[in-house]
C-alpha cells in the first residue's frame, strides 16, 4: 500500500463502512433495528448522537404567555399603527397574574398586571410594558392606568410560536449539544435514544514500553526502558470523540502472545469491540510484533501493511482480524496522535455523526518554515485566533520529528504543509486544523 493522505482516508471511511455492516450488533445499525442504541438520561445523553428522530409531544411554549412585566389588554386585532404615546386610553386595574398561575378571563376595559412568563388571560390580545405606563408601577386593582397605544400581538408569545406539537425537532443523527438537551427538557423528556458508543480494543505495544506505576520501575525507569504514553494518549483522544475503550493491552514484542490476547478477547464474548486499534510495531524493523502476529494469523488477517505520503504518521496498517475492522498506528506518539486525527476521527464524524468535525482554518504564518517534498506535513503548531484588527496566526511548536510529546503538549493546532509545497515565507497563508 502507497496511499496519498486523501487516499487513505476514504480507504479508512470505506474499510469502517463495509465491515460495520457486516458485523452482528453494528454500531450503524439504525434505530429501527432496536440495535446499538439505548435510551439514556438527559445528563447521561450530552455529545452523544440521537438514534431516532425526536418529535415535539407538545407545544411551545405550551400556552400564550407575556414577553413582558406588564400590563395584559385587549386591542382591536385591526388596530394596525405601532405603540402611539399621543393616543393613550384608560383602563380600570385588575387582578394581578404572576407566572404559574391560571388567570380568571380579562373584562373588557380592564388591563391585567402580568409577569414575563404569565398565561395570557382569554380576552387578551396584547401586554404593555410597565415602563410605558402611567402610573409607572403596577396599581392596586380598581385604579386606573393610562397605557399607550399599542397592536394586538405584541409582546405576547403565542403557544406553538417556537415548537409545534408533532414537529420533527431534533433529527436522529446529530450530536447532542446544551441546547438540544434544553429543548428535550423542555418538552418535558428525561430520557433520550442515542446510539451507543463505539468499542474500542487499543493494543500499545513495544518490549521497551512501561505502564507508568509498573511495578518494574518502583526504582526508576530501568535503562533502555521508555514510559507507555500511547495508551494514554490514545484513550484521551478515543473518549473525547465518544468512543469506549472496552479492553487494553500492552504488548511485548511477542507475535504468539499477542495473537492470543486477540483470540481469547475476540472469542469471550459475541461481540467484543467494533474496531481494534494499535500502536507501533508496524514498519521496517527486526521486532514489529503487529505485522508479524498478523502475518502469521493466515486467513483470519485481512491486512495491508504500507505508507501514507504524511510525515509523521507515515507507517499505517489497516485491515480486519476474524472480521473486525483493524487500524495499526505507528508507534511514535506524534505519528499515533496524527494518524487519529487524520484518519480516524473524520472517518468517525462521518460514519458515526461524532465526534464533530475539527474546525479548519486559514492563518498567516510567524515565520518561514521548509518541509520535505512529495509529503503532506503535519507541523504542531500555536494558533492566535483574530482579535481586533489582527488576522489568525500560527507558529510551529518544537519540530517535524514524531517523538516531540512535550511540543504536542503545548499546540493547539495542526499546520499542514501541502505535499508539493518545500518552501514557506514568512506570512504564507497555510490550513491549520484546530484541536
Ligand atoms: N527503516 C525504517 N525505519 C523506520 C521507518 C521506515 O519507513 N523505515 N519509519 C519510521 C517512522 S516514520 C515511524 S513513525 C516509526 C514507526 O514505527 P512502528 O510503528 O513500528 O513503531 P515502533 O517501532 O514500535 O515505535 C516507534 C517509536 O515510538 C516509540 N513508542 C512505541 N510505543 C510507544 C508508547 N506506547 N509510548 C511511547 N513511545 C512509544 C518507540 O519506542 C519508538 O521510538 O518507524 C520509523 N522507522
Ligand atoms: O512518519 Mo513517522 O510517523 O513520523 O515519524
Amino acid at each position: 500500500m502507497r496511499r496519498t493522505v486523501a487516499e487513505h482516508q476514504r480507504a479508512i471511511a470505506q474499510l469502517l463502512r463495509t465491515q460495520w455492516a457486516a458485523l452482528p450488533g453494528s454500531i450503524t445499525a439504525s434505530a429501527q433495528d432496536g440495535e446499538g442504541t439505548m435510551s439514556l438520561p438527559l445528563m447521561a445523553a450530552r455529545d452523544r448522537v440521537l438514534a431516532a428522530d425526536l418529535r415535539a409531544p407538545l407545544d411551545l411554549p405550551p400556552f400564550a404567555n407575556s414577553q413582558m412585566d406588564g400590563y395584559a389588554i385587549r386591542v382591536e386585532p385591526e388596530q394596525s399603527e405601532d405603540v402611539d404615546f399621543a393616543q393613550s386610553t384608560s383602563y380600570r386595574v385588575a387582578a394581578t397574574i404572576p407566572a404559574g398561575a391560571v388567570p380568571e378571563p380579562l373584562q373588557p376595559g380592564s388591563a391585567a398586571p402580568i409577569m414575563t412568563g404569565a398565561m395570557l388571560p382569554s380576552g387578551a390580545n396584547a401586554v404593555v410594558p410597565i415602563e410605558q405606563a402611567i402610573p409607572e408601577h403596577f396599581a392596586e386593582v380598581g385604579e386606573k392606568v393610562e397605557l399607550p397605544r399599542t397592536t394586538a400581538g405584541t409582546f405576547v408569545r403565542e403557544r406553538g410560536s417556537d415548537v409545534r406539537r408533532g414537529e420533527l425537532v431534533i433529527p436522529a443523527g446529530t450530536l447532542l449539544n446544551a441546547a438540544h438537551l434544553g429543548l428535550a427538557a423542555a418538552l418535558g423528556l428525561t430520557e433520550v435514544s442515542v446510539r451507543r458508543k463505539l468499542q474500542v480494543l487499543l493494543l500499545t505495544t513495544g518490549d521497551e514500553v512501561l505502564s507508568p506505576g509498573d511495578p518494574a520501575a518502583a526504582a526508576g525507569l530501568p535503562e533502555g526502558m521508555i514510559f507507555d504514553a500511547n495508551d494514554s494518549l490514545l484513550r484521551a483522544s478515543l473518549e473525547a470523540a465518544g468512543a469506549e475503550v472496552v479492553a487494553s493491552l500492552v504488548a511485548k514484542d511477542d507475535p504468539q502472545e499477542l495473537l492470543q490476547f486477540l483470540d481469547n478477547f475476540l472469542g469471550a464474548t459475541e461481540h467484543p469491540c467494533d474496531v481494534i486499534i494499535s500502536v507501533g510495531g508496524i514498519s521496517a524493523g527486526a521486532f514489529e510484533v503487529v505485522k508479524q502476529a498478523l502475518t502469521v494469523a493466515g486467513e483470519a488477517a485481512q491486512m495491508d501493511f504500507g505508507h501514507v505520503a504524511m510525515q509523521p504518521g507515515g507507517p499505517q496498517a489497516a485491515g480486519s482480524y476474524r472480521g473486525v475492522p483493524f487500524l495499526g498506528f505507528p508507534g511514535n506518539p506524534v505519528s499515533a496522535f496524527v494518524s487519529f486525527e487524520m484518519f480516524l476521527r473524520p472517518a468517525l464524524s462521518e460514519l458515526l455523526g461524532a465526534p464533530v468535525r475539527r474546525h479548519r482554518v486559514l492563518a498567516t504564518l510567524e515565520h518561514a518554515m521548509s518541509s520535505p517534498a512529495g509529503k503532506l506535513q503535519i507541523r504542531r503548531g500555536s494558533y492566535s485566533g483574530p482579535e481586533f484588527e489582527s488576522a489568525a496566526s500560527v507558529r510551529e511548536v518544537g519540530g517535524p520529528q514524531s517523538h516531540l510529546l512535550g511540543a504536542l503538549a503545548q499546540a493547539n493546532a495542526l499546520i499542514t504543509v501541502p505535499a508539493g509545497v518545500t518552501e514557506l515565507q514568512v506570512g504564507a497563508k497555510v490550513e491549520v486544523l484546530l484541536l
